[in-house]
């Protein structure tokens, strides 16, 4: 049989397109970017090396795949041919291959769905690599003079080495002369690849104190691979843990990879790296413009970036002479992937260190019990910094009672008194809230009434400015209403405060002093973030509203006074994991008072004054703490002392979602009656319904994280082959953080 092909004109490969012929010789895996667990095989003409990206016809669309195996043996039936190779060779190495095979298979995800989220966009959709390489030139003999000023600064310029275009054009050279003196040859270009990036120090760094230099010198003096848990109080100087050891990492030759938390902790990450380092730099994040990521991906993955600094998907990057990993703020939640496959950047960074045979750091001032956990049992080494850098001392701490207090939207009066007082001392003040928009409910004064997402299980959240009401949870958004639906008052309220409100207020309250809100709202462009970052950096006196994204990392030395506003909803949550997120979150905002010599103070407003977990919070060191956590856990055995995995399944019907987790249920019962695997559901969600959807899950645990992964394994399998109705997603989160 024949089947009809396309004819190709520009295809690299001149593959003869017309089906399956015996003219083609090679029969290709290739991974795919589509929800299947399996890889898809064509013919192609001429050899083609794995990890090349072709396109390829697939159903009744063109799909970019990346070739697995060449020759491998066909899955079955008739093959068609690839349409195009677009690499000429591999754009990672074996190691790169080695992370994305343990990650589809730890995650249990397709792996050309893990392709996809390694690749940036455009190199999603087949662009070449080359579109994104600088162009370099060189000398072609060291002693040639050339005719006039422009032609001699060119070559001036390129004495000292070969440059980019762009490094020319600063140099104030002009293309018509380049392309006059390329045509002279007098000038040639120059290949770039595997030539060492030239790396040099611009700042002389501060002199390490002697928990610095001790965890330094142990970093830098281990070889091959070696995992650091630096547990350093807020302001103790990670920082320059991780740089001393950037510096070693790169005069070995190697390049680094800085993993943060927060597309906003870039710039400031960035910022102190480019200050210390004269070399390339790449940044990769979701926030850049498609071209420019795919600039720094494509350095990276030909060496030349020497460092790469990213959130969590820069994980993926292909980084040839990986020679160091370090995970800044590894507590946070933001490293765990929540849609799509499941993955944990902070975990597959310990993995990948190991596949490279080199060293990972995991800083944070209020680690994860997982990760205190491991460095308990040895598999970390702990590095302890317990005091701030610099001279800085660690702030006074405040509980200030509401229940006895009168407030001004939300603000007590002793929180008002220190604003203004912080203020006239010409500093910076920062109210913390966790909560953006305006009010969390608008409810009828009448009937009680309150405006309800109608697709979620949550109230509307009201958006002031916008005269919205919006949903945090699927993003509706109606206009708000003014009479009560219900018994037609015209009298609705708004509830509660959020930054939009605390901020208003604030403004009328301070009229002469800039207010500055930085929450989701506020910070939908990198631009816009980084004017408001630009604002608190320039040191002038103002105060900061804003949500957890003030918490992390930011290092403001003006700031001397943190108030805290609502940190009770943390005490009250009945998640097993709540007590650790709210005791890291209260000691990183916390953290942001009296950085630098300014001596800082905090406030936090609470109802639950003497609540144990208040109480135990500030009393002691978050350290000890969380040591308080992890007896917990282990008494109760949950993570990290058992291996957990949560099935969540969502459907417009309910009994859809009960069939899916009971038929779940039945087929680890087994495993379950012999004491392998705990089972605990199906229950519904914490958030049961989402955009319309009504949503279940069930929980295993086990004490042997592979009888976990063998049992999750076979789950997956089963869903995967069982005829589950139309509609019915379903999803398998290995290690969950998130209970939603
Ligand atoms: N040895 C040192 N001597 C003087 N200043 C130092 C030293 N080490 C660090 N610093 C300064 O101390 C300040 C705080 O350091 P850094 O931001 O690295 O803290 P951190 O541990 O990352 O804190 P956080 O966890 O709160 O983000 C910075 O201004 C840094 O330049
Ligand atoms: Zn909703």
């Amino acid at each position: 049989m024949w089947l009809q092909m396309r004819i190709l004109t520009n295809s690299a490969t001149n593959t003869q397109s017309i089906g399956e012929t015996t003219l083609s010789a090679h029969t290709i895996a290739v991974a795919l970017p589509v929800p299947l667990k399996r890889n898809f095989h064509y013919l192609s003409d001429s050899a083609v090396s794995p990890g090349c990206r072709v396109r390829v016809p697939f159903s009744n669309r063109e799909l970019i795949g990346t070739v697995v195996e060449d020759n491998s043996t066909p899955h079955s039936g008739e093959l068609k041919a690839i349409i195009e190779i677009i690499d000429e060779a591999p754009f990672a190495n074996q190691r790169w291959w080695q992370l994305i095979n343990f990650t589809a298979s730890y995650y249990l995800a397709p792996i050309g769905e893990v392709i996809s989220s390694a690749l940036p966009k455009n190199l999603r959709d087949g662009r070449p690599l080359s579109n994104y390489r600088a162009d370099w030139f060189q000398l072609t003999d060291v002693n040639a003079v050339a005719k006039g000023v422009q032609q001699q600064r060119c070559l001036d310029a390129l004495r000292s080495g070969p440059m980019e275009w762009s490094q020319l054009r600063e140099a104030k050279v002009t293309r018509a002369t380049l392309k006059r003196l390329l045509e002279l040859e007098l000038v040639a270009e120059y290949d770039h690849l595997g030539a060492e990036t030239p790396c040099r120090l611009t700042q002389s760094p501060p002199e390490p104190n002697a928990e610095q230099l001790a965890a330094i010198t142990a970093i830098t003096q281990s070889t091959g691979f070696s995992s650091w848990l630096i547990d350093g109080i807020t302001g103790s100087g990670k920082t320059e843990v991780y740089l001393r050891s950037i510096e070693h990492c790169l005069a070995q030759g190697q390049q680094a990879l800085v993993l943060v938390p927060e597309i906003a902790l870039t710039p400031q990450t960035l910022e102190r790296f480019s200050a210390r380092f004269a070399t390339r730099i790449a940044v990769l994040h979701s926030g850049l413009a498609r071209g420019a990521r795919c600039e720094d991906w494509v350095s990276a993955a030909d060496g030349l970036a020497r460092i790469i600094i990213g959130t969590r998907s820069a994980i993926f990057a292909p980084i040839p002479k990986l020679g160091l990993i370090v995970v800044d703020e590894e507590h946070d939640l933001s490293y765990k992937q929540q849609d799509g496959f499941h993955y944990s950047a902070r975990d597959l960074a310990i993995v990948r260190a190991k596949h490279a045979q080199c060293p990972v750091i995991l800083g944070s001032a209020t680690p994860s019990l997982e990760s205190l956990a491991n460095a308990e049992r040895g598999a970390y080494q702990r590095l302890e910094l317990s005091a701030r850098a610099g001279g800085a001392s660690s702030p006074s701490v405040e509980l200030v009672d509401i229940r006895q207090a009168s407030r001004d939207t939300g603000l007590t009066m002793a929180a008002l008194d220190s604003i203004s007082s912080c203020l006239a001392r010409g500093e910076q003040a920062l109210v913390f809230i966790n909560r953006r928009g305006y009010s969390p409910a608008l409810m009828c004064q009448h009937c009680g009434w309150i405006a309800d997402c109608p697709a979620c299980t949550r109230h509307f959240t009201v958006h002031q400015r916008h005269q919205q009401l919006v949903c945090h949870h699927c993003d509706v958004v109606e206009p708000v209403t003014h009479r009560c639906p219900q018994c037609f008052s015209q009298q609705l309220d708004r509830v509660g405060e959020g930054t939009e409100r605390i901020e208003e207020r604030l403004i009328q309250l301070f009229p002469d002093t800039p207010t500055i809100r930085i929450d989701r709202d506020t910070t939908r462009s990198a631009q816009q973030l980084a004017e408001n970052l630009e604002l608190v950096n320039n040191g002038q006196p103002c105060i900061l509203v804003g949500t957890q994204m003030l918490a992390k990392g930011h290092h403001f030395e003006r700031v001397t006074l943190v108030v805290v506003l609502d940190i009770d909803s943390g005490l009250y949550a009945a998640d097993f994991r709540a007590p650790e997120r709210t005791g890291q979150l209260l000691t990183q905002v916390m953290g942001r008072a009296g950085r630098a010599e300014l001596a800082g103070q905090v406030l936090v407003q609470t109802s639950l004054p003497d609540h144990p977990l208040l109480q135990s919070l500030l009393s002691q060191p978050y350290r000890i703490y969380a040591s308080m956590l992890l007896a917990e856990r282990q008494r109760f055995g949950q993570p990290p002392f058992s291996a957990a995995a949560l099935l969540r399944a969502d459907h417009p019907h309910q009994h859809q979602v009960d069939q899916c987790l009971s038929l779940a249920r039945n087929f680890c019962a087994n495993a379950v009656q012999h004491g392998v695997l705990q089972c605990q559901g199906p229950m519904p969600a914490p958030l049961a319904m989402r955009n319309g959807r009504q949503r279940g899950q069930l929980w295993f645990f086990a004490s042997h994280r592979n009888k976990l992964h063998s049992a999750m394994q076979a789950l997956d399998e089963l869903l995967t082959n069982s005829k589950l109705v139309g509609g019915l997603r379903w999803s398998i989160d290995i290690d969950p953080q998130d209970s939603n």
